[in-house]
């Protein structure tokens, strides 16, 4: 395999305009996110999502759960959950997402995707409670999968992979302009989980 498709730059932004997002690659080695991945996997809160959609209550196969600093009301999908407290292992992960990135949070969502046909619709995180322009960290385990951005606008779009143990920020503008989702796929068959790593603005609530 080709070396240099392996190395990757942090600091080149991946977005055209109007948004800044950065890919760290793999920040640990690939023994230590298979521990994560098992460890999120039993001592996670996990919960089916639950979502207004078109005046419905619907329940998704994906599992989701909210930790943070303190018990922050989270809103979003017209849902409201109150976070639980960190756990040791999403601290030490919270920890070293920070030092890596030099951005610091105060809370985490948390999404399992069990296979492929669980996804995440085109959105953008900036739900009203968010610091806003604040830096959300997305740290992957298990399953790799595509990610892509979309601009609101232009609908120009940019996609990558994350795969298990890789870091991607996204800040400044980019939830103003950008949408981002992940698609289903048929290709995977194996579980993912993810953490975002996010500001409360807890002066707004
Ligand atoms: O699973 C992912 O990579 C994305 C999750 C996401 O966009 C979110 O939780 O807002
Ligand atoms: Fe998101």
């Amino acid at each position: 395999m080709d070396l240099f498709s392996q190395l990757n730059d942090p600091t080149e932004n991946l977005l055209p305009y109007q948004g800044m997002v950065n890919y760290y690659g793999s920040i640990m080695d690939h023994k230590l996110a298979d521990q994560y991945f098992q460890i999120l996997m039993d001592s996670i809160a996990w919960q089916n999502d639950q979502a207004i959609i078109f005046g419905k209550l619907i329940t998704t196969k994906r599992e989701v759960a909210w930790y943070g600093d303190r018990n922050f009301p989270y809103s979003y999908s017209n849902t409201t959950k109150t976070a639980l407290p960190w756990t040791k292992e999403l601290l030490e992960l919270k920890t070293l997402v920070e030092s890596t990135s030099g951005e610091s949070f105060n809370s985490c969502l948390l999404n399992l995707y069990h296979d492929g046909s669980q996804s995440m619709a085109w959105h953008s995180d900036a739900e009203k409670d968010l610091k806003k322009n604040g830096a959300i960290a997305s740290l992957s385990f298990g399953a790799n999968r595509k990610f892509a951005f979309k601009h609101k606008a232009t609908k120009e779009k940019r996609a990558l992979y994350l795969p298990s143990g890789s870091l991607l920020i996204m800040k400044g503008e980019t939830q103003q302009h950008w949408l981002h989702r992940l698609p289903p796929t048929k290709k995977v068959q194996t579980p993912r989980i993810n953490l975002t790593f996010r500001t409360i603005d807890s002066s707004k609530s």
